[in-house]
């Protein structure tokens, strides 16, 4: 009966302590564990320098010791006459404190080199994963919200993920050393110092979650207002044509006032916890002091004892003040490791090896075609339903149809940035290898989208961006097939004329003609249009489409667009209409072009 209640009493303690360890989980501590082994994962490539750092701080903790406990043998002696010992210990003093110095300059250095090594690590690889991030994940994110968390988030956790476990180390060593030099002088006063150990108990779980939900919404806060401000800074043309500045400077107080309440409610939060912790703090700060003074008082202790334990239980609060301040900080880059782990954690695109196979056929150009396929970026929304499509090498093909039923989807289906859910889109070699879009095949396309994609460097920098070795005779050569050379050749630096960001300083149609000139460069086997002809003259936007099929005959070349003057030179024509894509034939297509 008795060993009963025994094993019985044994289970509840075992429950009681699973349920503990449960309610840990619950929370937010295994985010937070998840999040620091991610971070782990980066710091452990810098073992070699963390441990050295490590042993240099704790060098320098020692020396300080040292010197505390010279200082008090130093007031002894002066107190006590005893002059002989004076030089012996003065070198020891200033030796102490000259090599702590060197080693936190040290120290110093090797943690910044250390923090930029990581933050470029971070950075490097984790543009790698969002450039490979499945398209239609990726643009779910703000462009503002990916910045904030490439630059911001990624600062953060850069700053503490080689410095924390090292500060922890050294903080601990700093307690335990500080600790036994007190012991070996006083058991009671060593006691009082230790008092300050429940100070990290103050911590509690409830803090860590309150802390973490604060530093999480504050970055939030600044995500969305740099979203903001990228978004108004993108459109500063159409937001001045408007006359839309004053609510748009309105707007920017609005997201400021939002950013500031929050920063506020959390510096707050700070506050109240530092008061708390500071009243403690001080509590132990006047015992110990209080002790020290009655102890002098009672002619058991020295000047210099006394001064060497007020000086190292201000070392042992700056220990625990060192523990605390790391869980801040320990919290705010789990929250920006999570954030970014949300950016790297994203599905891949799709790559299939195979697709370097059709690499030697690129000359006699590719087949694109589509069979069955059924497409919605919203589940239960279809954009495209059951359709066909084929582009042979040697064609144009155009895609028509109302605004908003798929042209520009399909052209992301063919191009392998999104996947259709039903059916396949593929592209085939003149030797019948067929192969699914994937981003293994996009090399063997050229793309214009839609608006303007001119980067800002010069109109030479715009074109080698697609080709890095091409010769000023290729660029030329590129700008006459899309009749941008007409406007290049008179400007006073031709080629090494620069450009503004999105074009500034060209027409539209100036611009369209650099983009497509840029796509002719390329010079990949598929050619994809997307109303980038929009902003020419019928007769301009006809001869760019001649020139690119005389240029290379098997390029195949997709259109899509709004305007009848294309249709004529097409060998095929799809409209996109209502979710279904269907081929005009003749009279279709000649009806079509009268509808416009
Ligand atoms: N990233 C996206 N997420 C959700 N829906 C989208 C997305 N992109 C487009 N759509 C929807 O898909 C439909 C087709 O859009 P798409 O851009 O393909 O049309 P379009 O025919 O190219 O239009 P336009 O001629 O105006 O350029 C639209 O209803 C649009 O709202």
């Amino acid at each position: 009966m008795q060993e009963e209640s025994k094993e019985k009493s044994k289970d509840a303690s075992f429950e009681s302590l699973r349920i503990l360890s449960e309610r840990w989980k619950n929370g937010t501590f295994s985010e937070i564990i998840d999040d620091w082994k991610w971070i782990f994962g980066y710091s452990a490539r810098y073992k070699g320098a963390i441990v050295f750092y490590t042993i240099l701080g704790i060098l320098s903790t020692s020396l300080g010791l040292v010197g505390s406990v010279a200082g008090k043998y130093l007031i002894d002696i002066i107190t006590g006459y005893q002059i002989q010992k004076l030089p012996l210990l003065l070198c020891i003093m200033i030796g102490s404190t000259v090599f702590s110095l060197g080693f936190e300059s040290v120290i110093n250095r090797i943690s910044t080199k250390l923090g930029i090594a990581i933050n470029n690590d971070i950075q490097a690889d984790i543009f790698d994963k969002i450039v490979d991030a499945d398209w239609l994940e990726i643009s779910k994110y703000a462009n503002g919200d990916v910045l904030n968390r490439f630059n911001g988030d990624i600062g953060t956790v850069s700053g503490n993920a080689i410095s924390w476990l090292p500060t922890i180390i050294i903080a601990v060593y700093r307690f335990i050393a500080t600790f036994f030099v007190i012991l070996h002088y006083d058991w009671v006063m060593a006691l009082i110092a230790f008092l300050s150990a429940p100070f990290l108990l103050l911590m509690s779980r409830f803090m860590i979650r309150r802390q973490r939900e604060y530093s999480k919404k504050v970055r939030e806060m600044s995500s969305n207002l740099m979203s903001f401000e990228v978004e108004a800074f993108y459109n500063f043309d159409t937001i001045k044509s408007f006359g839309i500045a004053p609510y748009y400077s309105q707007k920017m107080r609005w997201w400021q006032g939002l950013f500031k309440d929050i920063s506020l409610k959390y510096n707050l939060f700070t506050i109240k916890t530092n008061i708390v912790m500071s009243i403690l703090g001080s509590a132990v700060e006047f015992t110990a002091f209080g002790y020290c003074l009655f102890r002098l008082w009672t002619h058991d202790i020295t000047y210099g004892t006394m001064t060497l334990f007020l000086q190292q239980r201000s070392n042992l609060s700056g220990a625990f003040g060192n523990v605390i301040s790391i869980i801040p900080s320990f919290l705010n880059s789990s929250v920006s490791a999570h954030r970014i782990r949300e950016l790297v954690e994203l599905p891949k695109e799709v790559h299939i090896p195979e697709s370097a196979e059709l690499d030697p056929l690129a000359k006699d150009g590719f087949r694109v075609q589509m069979h069955g396929v059924e497409f919605s970026y919203i589940e239960g929304n279809k954009v495209i339903t059951r359709s066909e499509f084929q582009a042979a090498p040697g064609e144009i093909v155009a895609l028509v149809g109302p605004s908003g039923e798929g042209k520009t989807t399909m052209i992301r289906l063919i191009l392998g940035l999104i996947r259709p859910q039903e059916g396949e889109t593929v592209i085939i070699a003149s030797n019948g290898k067929t192969v699914p879009m994937n981003a293994e095949t996009r090399h063997l396309f050229a793309y214009v989208p839609q608006g303007n994609t001119i980067l800002s460097g010069t109109i030479a920098e715009n074109m080698r961006m697609v080709k890095e070795d091409a010769t000023d005779e290729e660029i030329i050569e590129a700008l006459k097939i899309s009749c941008a050379w007409d406007f290049v050749q008179h400007l006073p630096d031709t080629i090494n004329s620069r450009v503004g960001e999105r074009g500034r300083g060209f027409s539209e149609g100036q611009s369209q003609r650099l983009a497509i000139a840029r796509a002719v460069l390329r010079d990949a086997p598929v050619l994809l249009l997307d109303e980038a002809t929009s902003a020419l003259d019928v007769t301009t936007e006809r001869n760019v489409l001649r020139n690119i099929i005389r240029q290379r005959p098997n390029k195949t070349c997709i259109v899509t667009t709004h305007r009848p003057s294309v249709l004529g030179l097409c060998q095929r024509v799809y409209r996109v209409m209502n979710g279904t894509v269907t081929e005009l034939d003749g009279a279709e297509g000649a009806k079509m072009v009268e509808d416009f």
